[in-house]
């Protein structure tokens, strides 16, 4: 049976070095959770810590009603799959999946039916005689994917095990691991650095900074309404727009935007910064009625690069800063946006922070 997961004001230090920061997370029964940060914020000591296989100097985990911190890792019904797939070479594929069964003391026609059924669950049953290293990359995280399924776990943990993968083999063991995770209903944490990844297996995501969560909520959540200028860096492109509030409204590279409720009592000659994303700026040619436009500020398409469906631009404004744009490529087609061309630009969707 799944069970969920609440991770108590953990804190890890490696000597005076802190990775993880009083870090509190409730992961659901049955949830896919996502976590998501850059090189060195934290995320492998935090599963590590689920996991037993490094010890917090403060803070309690739960799985279900029980504590497990103190805990072996083996007592504590935790399945793991690492980046590296971690298989025992001499080993067959087979008997890499019954080895978890093995040290539980399962009877040998259980190990069996328990290893023949999770070979067919990875769509590797025909594989089950050979040794690792005779199999693919994709293959192999596989095979570490039904040994951690093999002795039922309560919760699963994956820590980036898609990144040595090629984009292909990548992209399609996510969907494999997505629907294994929907059709077994096994709470699920992946650690990972890559968002797209995030975005696409999580229910919710968690974006980890300096050894803390520094905001949890669904993908969309995340990328349109990100708490910090950091997470809204980190998760997708942005354009950081510099300015300040005058006569109770924010003046940002010749916009002028609504101040924000959670901005009101700042005084005016406040700097601030609005974050849009390229998508959400919208793009219209500028001949010489539009200059000046209500709303809109006026700049010149400095270069483009050709994404396929999408057109990037670069735009320098008049007023000094830079921006970049996407649009859709018929878009950038039929209105002929190329180097050169003047363009207005209005903002349809950003936030206000301060500077
Ligand atoms: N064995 C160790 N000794 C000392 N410091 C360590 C050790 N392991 C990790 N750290 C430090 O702890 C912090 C968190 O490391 P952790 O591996 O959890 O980060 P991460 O987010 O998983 O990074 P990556 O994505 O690069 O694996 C980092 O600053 C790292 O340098």
């Amino acid at each position: 049976m799944t069970r969920s997961i609440d991770v108590r004001d953990l804190t890890m230090k490696y000597g005076q070095a802190t990775a993880l920061d009083h870090v509190s997370l409730l992961v659901e029964q049955g949830e896919f959770l996502a976590i998501l940060g850059p090189s060195g914020c934290g995320k492998s000591t935090l599963l590590n810590l689920i996991a037993g296989l490094q010890s917090a100097v403060q803070g309690e985990i739960y799985v279900g009603e029980q504590r497990i911190d103190g805990l072996p890792p083996q007592k504590r019904g935790i399945g793991f799959v690492f980046q590296n797939y971690a298989l025992f070479p001499n080993m067959t594929v087979g008997e890499n999946v019954a080895f978890g069964l093995k040290i539980r003391k399962a009877g040998g026609a259980v190990i069996d039916s328990r290893v023949a059924e999770l070979l067919h669950i990875v769509n590797l049953q025909d594989q089950a005689h050979k040794k690792p290293n005779q199999l693919s990359g994709g293959q192999q995280q596989r095979v570490a994917l039904a040994r951690a399924l093999a002795p039922k776990p309560d919760i699963l943990l994956l820590d980036e095990p898609l990144s040595a993968l090629d984009v292909k083999i990548r992209q399609h063991l996510r969907n494999e691991i997505k629907s294994l995770q929907r059709k077994l209903g096994i709470t699920t944490v992946i650690v990972t650095h890559d968002q797209e990844e995030a975005f696409e297996l999580g229910d919710r995501v968690a974006v980890m900074e300096q050894g803390k969560i520094v905001q949890i909520g669904d993908p969309e959540t995340i990328y349109q309404a990100p708490a910090t200028e950091f997470v809204a860096c980190f998760v997708g492109n942005i354009n950081r727009l510099a300015g300040g509030i005058k006569n109770s409204q924010v003046h940002v590279a010749g916009l002028v935007l609504p101040l924000p409720a959670q901005l009101r009592d700042l005084p005016a000659g406040t700097a601030v910064i609005a974050l849009v994303r390229p998508e959400n700026l919208s793009v219209e040619l500028a001949d010489d009625g539009a200059e000046g436009a209500a709303g809109a500020t006026c700049g010149t398409i400095s270069h483009t690069v050709f994404l396929g469906p999408l057109m990037q631009l670069h735009i320098r404004l008049d007023e000094g800063q830079t921006v970049m744009a996407i649009v859709p490529q018929a878009k950038a087609r039929q209105e002929n946006l190329t180097a050169g061309r003047r363009v207005a630009l209005r903002a349809d969707l950003y936030q206000i922070v301060r500077a």
